[in-house]
């Protein structure tokens, strides 16, 4: 479903070139749940959006479902992005100039399907934000934008939904909605979850956990009590793929 090979983020700063992800080689299979979790600025947002098809790679390989990304221009990344990916921004980007229930129904549009409206408002209600759906972005709080963001990013069901930090602006009540949202379109669309978390809650109910330390990942081994504590496999550097 997702294999990455060798993959390097370099960019060029005032400071010269700066190294952000060192190679970086694993695999996820369709329909898994990964957290990815790690320290503020150790490069978990930047492997993100590589593997979602929103940055380019400086090196190495992606293939996702099958298809070689590293190899795509931006319109077929789009494309591919389009037909199969679901994204939750950790700032929302939701369209300003929308209202909440339009910004959702955005990609059921783009993707030609006649009941974006009914489908919206379900999803709407589904987050808790039914009564809501006329509202602008600048009308709602932080935490009810990244409910829009999250109805926004499950309306088409996408293969393989991408987080980040979903449930990072949301209260415990919030937080619990969210996941168990996020777990039933995982269980019942057969979705596979790849989700950046400080949320421990979250990352516990992940079947795997990955850790990024300074651009480097390695796979962490979940003990019986599920703490997460010890790291297994090494999985940057080119070892797997
Ligand atoms: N375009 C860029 N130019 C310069 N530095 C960058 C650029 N993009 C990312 N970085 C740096 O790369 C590092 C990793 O950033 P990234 O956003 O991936 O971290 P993160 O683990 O997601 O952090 P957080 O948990 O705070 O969101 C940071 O030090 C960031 O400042």
């Amino acid at each position: 479903m997702i294999k990455t090979s060798a993959i390097t983020k370099t960019v060029t700063t005032s400071q010269g070139e700066l190294s952000i992800l060192k190679p970086i080689s694993f695999e996820v299979k369709a329909g898994e749940s990964i957290a990815i979790v790690g320290a503020s600025g150790s490069g978990k947002s930047t492997l993100l959006s590589l593997l979602a098809g929103l940055d380019e790679v400086s090196s190495g390989n992606i293939f996702l479902d099958g298809q070689a990304l590293h190899e795509m221009n931006e319109e077929q990344r789009a494309q591919l992005r389009g037909e199969k990916v679901g994204f939750i921004f950790q700032s929302f980007m939701l369209v300003q100039s929308l209202t909440a229930i339009e910004n959702i129904m955005l990609p059921a549009e783009i993707a030609g399907l006649n009941n974006a409206k009914q489908l919206g408002q379900e999803i709407l209600d589904k987050v808790g934000l039914g009564h809501r759906g006329d509202h602008y972005p600048n009308q709602l709080s932080g935490g009810e934008q990244q409910r829009v963001a999250i109805a926004r990013a499950f309306i088409t069901k996408p293969k393989i939904l991408f987080a980040d930090e979903p449930t990072g602006n949301l209260d415990a009540a919030n937080s619990d909605k969210i996941e168990r949202l996020l777990f039933d379109l995982n269980r019942d669309s057969h979705t596979t979850l790849v989700l950046v978390t400080h949320d421990n809650e979250l990352a516990k109910h992940c079947q795997r956990q990955l850790l990024m330390n300074a651009g480097e990942l390695s796979e962490v081994s979940l003990s019986d009590d599920n703490t997460g504590t010890t790291h297994s496999a090494v999985i940057s550097q080119s070892q797997v793929g």
